[in-house]
């Protein structure tokens, strides 16, 4: 049997991270993946196809609005294979960074096959073989989250590990789920041509700011049809299309059909016939239990990215992945802390979340907090690009320290990059006005927020009185 001190169940995000992290310090380190490559849902069904849909969406969107405001004639449909081959062109490059024989050269041994645990040292490939090691990293990422609808398994549905290789836009797409996934991609195919109808049991992005989610709420109602607070409870096949019964909060029902249904209800951490309950390890509500250290109830055996459920995006997988290496390879007592950790939803205009919301920050604040705001109608970019619906929110405690960001705005999970790296470095909302923001960009909506902090200080405080009088005094 073949003994490492690391080997990786999966080769996502996380896994990834893990295993080059552990064999570049020195371990002897295994990786097992299921798929022909490596890259798991970020690079295959994830977060890679659904920005190149998005980009090619927008292009089209602007091309249309653009002919429209200069007189230009725009007709015909999108050749919709031109956006197929960018998903795969997108993967494609980006796979070699991922794949085996990097891993390879890297001096990791990869298997191809699926795992299980057999001991809490021993993992099965249902290739036959049987490797040891030390340390076992479980990886195995998530699912799309299937719900119970009478009628389901009748009809023939999408989901994220299907809609990036359909050949047609649907003339009628009812996207079952407003979270990241299902928000981001009703509006790629909204601009692809598609009628798009979101059905969600509750409301939209209700984990933003209520001024963000309803200036988000606006804007992308001019692109599709909202229907909140309700749920599919049957489906049925009709000739060529989807019979969906809707039904409400007080139990009124509705029919729609559809020519496509994509489910984006959420996720379901892959932890089936993984052999846990083997190993002894402990799972809740479907995800692996992990501590701080990303440690599982047996100390031999670690997890991270979506499997946990802790954190559920690409950049957190990778966190984890290294907080796993600190501790698996050096036993260091790392803890993982997602104080700092951002998201970006990529709808157009983007929403950016950091940290506390406001009603966050005052349970557990009270009133000691501070909340500055901007707004895209005061910043000269955004006004001369014809474009001015974005908001800025950032939530201090009474000494100006950073609790939370929030924003919406064209690109706004690049330019409120600074904030993070604010937060995560101790600084003060008053050190953005003194950083120098290049005129005019969109970043002047985190300065002209913070400037509000001396208007406070300069025009409200004690300073004005203190400046009337030695101006009294020069005379
Ligand atoms: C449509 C969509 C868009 C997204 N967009 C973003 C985004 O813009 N930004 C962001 O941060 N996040 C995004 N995410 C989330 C992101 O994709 C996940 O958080 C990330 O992929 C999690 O990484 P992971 O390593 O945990 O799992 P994965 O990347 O899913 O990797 C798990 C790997 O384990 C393998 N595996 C599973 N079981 C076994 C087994 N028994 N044996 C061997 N191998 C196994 C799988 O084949 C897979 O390769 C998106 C997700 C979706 C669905
Ligand atoms: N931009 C990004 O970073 C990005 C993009 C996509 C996905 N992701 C990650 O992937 C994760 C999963 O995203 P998601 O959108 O699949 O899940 P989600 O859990 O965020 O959203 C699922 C939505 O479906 C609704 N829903 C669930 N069951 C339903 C039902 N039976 N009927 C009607 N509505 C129902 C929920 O109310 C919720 O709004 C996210 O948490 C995020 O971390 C990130």
């Amino acid at each position: 049997m073949k003994k490492y001190d690391i080997a990786v169940i999966g080769g996502g995000a996380g896994g990834l991270t893990a295993a080059i992290g552990a064999v570049q310090f020195g371990a002897k380190t295994a990786l097992i993946e299921k798929d022909p490559e490596p890259g798991g849902d970020c690079l295959h069904y994830g977060c890679v196809p659904s920005k190149a849909y998005i980009k090619a969406a927008k292009e089209l969107r602007d091309a249309k609005k653009a002919a429209e405001e200069f007189g230009l004639g725009l007709s015909g449909a999108p050749d919709f294979s031109v956006v197929k081959s960018r998903v795969q062109d997108a993967i494609a490059e980006i796979q070699p960074h991922d794949d085996r024989k990097r891993l390879r050269s890297l001096g990791i041994d990869e298997y191809h096959g699926t795992a299980s645990l057999k001991t809490k040292n021993e993992i099965s490939i249902d290739t036959g073989e049987t490797i040891y090691a030390k340390r076992i990293v479980i990886a195995t990422g998530s699912s799309p989250m299937i719900p119970p609808i009478a009628g389901l398994e009748d009809i023939s549905y999408l989901t994220n590990e299907t809609i990036f290789s359909i050949d047609r836009v649907p003339l009628k797409l009812v996207v079952l789920g407003s979270g990241p996934v299902g928000i981001e991609l009703a509006q790629a195919m909204s601009r692809f041509g598609s009628d798009v109808t979101v059905i969600d049991h509750s409301g939209l992005m209700e984990k933003e700011e209520p001024e963000i989610r309803e200036l988000a709420h606006h804007l992308l109602s001019e692109e599709m049809t909202f229907m909140f607070n309700r749920k599919v409870t049957k489906a049925q096949k009709k000739a060529e299309k989807i019979g969906l019964t809707v039904e409400g909060d007080s139990g009124t029902t509705q029919e729609i059909e559809c020519n496509a249904l994509l489910i984006a209800a959420g996720r379901k951490p892959n932890v089936k016939e993984m052999g846990l309950e083997k190993a002894g390890v402990d799972v809740k509500d479907g995800k692996i239990v992990v501590n701080k250290k990303m440690q599982t109830s047996v100390s031999t055996i670690f997890a991270c990215g979506d499997v946990t459920g802790e954190y559920p995006f690409t950049h957190a997988a990778g966190q984890e992945g290294k907080t796993v290496v600190a501790n698996a390879v050096f036993g260091v007592k790392q803890s993982v802390d997602y104080t700092h950790t951002p998201y970006t939803i990529y709808t157009d205009p983007e929403v950016f979340h950091l940290g506390l919301t406001e009603k966050e920050a005052r349970d557990e604040y009270g009133d000691n907090i501070h909340v500055y705001r901007s707004d895209a109608r005061h910043v000269d970019r955004f006004t001369a690009e014809r474009n001015k619906t974005g908001l800025v929110k950032i939530i201090t405690d009474k000494k100006g320290a950073i609790l939370g960001a929030h924003a919406i705005g064209t690109l706004a999970g690049d330019w409120m990059q600074e904030v993070v790296f604010a937060k995560q470095h101790g600084h003060k909302i008053k050190d953005f006005s003194s950083v120098i923001h290049p005129y005019p960009s969109h970043g002047e909506m985190v300065s002209k927020a913070a400037d509000q902090y001396w208007q406070k200080r300069l025009f409200e405080g004690k300073v004005p009185k203190l400046t009337e009088t030695y101006i009294k005094w020069l005379r």
